[in-house]
């Protein structure tokens, strides 16, 4: 069988890939010089989820073909990707004056942005300084938590009143608990889109817990209204099987999809709702459904992020900004490294709203 060379442009890693991966794909990669196409591994792994039953597996046969790509293609390619999403810190004054005259309104996403990846998804702490960081920043603009999380997990790890949650991606959302200058009355949960699967989810989160038990270093996770099954502690080895386990809890629920995030399969209602939806919905809530002195401001890490930073690109309002060290495929504007990176870049924000910048 033809094998067609690919370069997954955002993990440093060469991969040979069966062509049948790319069957779904409309618009095929340009072939680039010596045989390569150059793919980002969202790209790849969207094209996976799109494509039928082997999905999986293919992505796992893929990912164990890999081996490094040069050192000096992947310099090449850092620096064309940082000219198209320089630093939201380099760029701060461009930023700040775009949003001159308009009210700035920030979402940002939790793991990965605002705490730092770690093996222990229940360990995932933010520090002292980031939490005193974004409670300045809540004081000098509405400010929501966007999670994959359960919304009440991303509360205790947050454990700050006066912002909007909106945990399962998007779909539970609700209004800040304590008095903020944007909302004075009592919490209310605002949006609940999936109510109606709960019970599934229960379930499912049952069946999936049976399932991989026999799989070392997995773990699932109740996010409410969607699943989490980390990878991440698993063997390379062990990942099919895992893989597989998990498709064949999810074959008798059609309703339920599959994405990925960063080492997790993440499972979801079918739903038209996602983070960019929540990011609209927060929008309308706070009053700002069609107004053009509005600047939103999104700071995320994921695939899921995409969504709302498609959103923004399409409102032609604010901006997103993509935490990354590495280039990938996003429709972010800006580009911030690390966390540290993000608190950085939220107190100069705070700095700027208070004169001092
Ligand atoms: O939308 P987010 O707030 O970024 O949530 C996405 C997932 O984040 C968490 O998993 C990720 O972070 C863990 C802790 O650093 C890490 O161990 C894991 O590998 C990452 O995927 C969370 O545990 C998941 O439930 C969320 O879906």
């Amino acid at each position: 069988m033809t094998k067609q060379k690919v370069v997954v442009a955002d993990v440093s890693m060469a991969v040979v890939v069966p062509p049948e991966l790319f069957m779904a794909e409309a618009k095929k990669p340009p072939l680039m010089p010596g045989g390569y196409i150059t793919i980002s591994k969202n790209k790849l792994l969207q094209n996976i989820e799109i494509n039928g039953g082997a999905r999986i597996n293919a992505w796992v046969e893929s990912m164990r073909a890999s081996s490094p790509t040069s050192h000096r293609k992947f310099i090449q390619d850092q620096t064309t990707w940082m000219e198209r999403h320089p630093s939201a810190l380099k760029v701060f004054d461009e930023i700040t004056n775009a949003s001159k005259g308009k009210q700035i309104v920030m979402f940002l996403d939790y793991d990965g942005t605002l705490s730092p990846i770690v093996d222990d998804p229940d360990r995932a702490y933010m520090s002292d300084a980031m939490r005193a960081t974004v409670r300045s920043l809540a004081g000098c603009f509405p400010t929501a938590i966007v999670s994959g999380r359960c919304r009440d997990k991303v509360y205790n790890f947050v454990k700050l009143a006066e912002l909007y949650y909106a945990g399962s991606h998007g779909m539970d959302i609700r209004g800040p608990s304590k008095g903020s200058k944007y909302k004075k009355s009592p919490p209310s949960v605002l949006c609940q889109p999936a109510s109606e699967y709960l019970p599934m989810i229960d379930e499912v989160y049952g069946l999936l817990l049976e399932k991989t038990k026999s799989t070392p270093g997995a773990k699932v996770e109740n996010n409410k209204f969607c699943l989490s099954v980390h990878f991440r502690c698993v063997d390379e080895k062990k990942w099919s099987d895992l893989a597989a386990q998990v498709r064949s809890v999810l074959k008798d629920y059609p309703k339920l999809r599959l994405t990925q995030g960063r080492k997790v399969l993440e499972i979801r209602p079918t739903i038209k709702w996602d983070k960019g939806k929540a990011l609209e919905f927060l929008l309308e809530s706070l009053g700002y459904a069609n107004c053009t002195d509005v600047f939103p401001i999104y700071i995320g890490d994921d695939r899921t992020d995409e969504d709302a930073f498609k959103v923004l690109r399409e409102r032609g309002q604010g901006f997103g900004i993509l935490v990354s060290k590495i280039p990938k495929d996003t429709s972010a504007s800006y580009s911030l490294q690390e966390p540290s990176e993000v608190m950085e870049f939220l107190q100069r924000l705070v700095d700027w709203k208070r004169g001092f910048w």
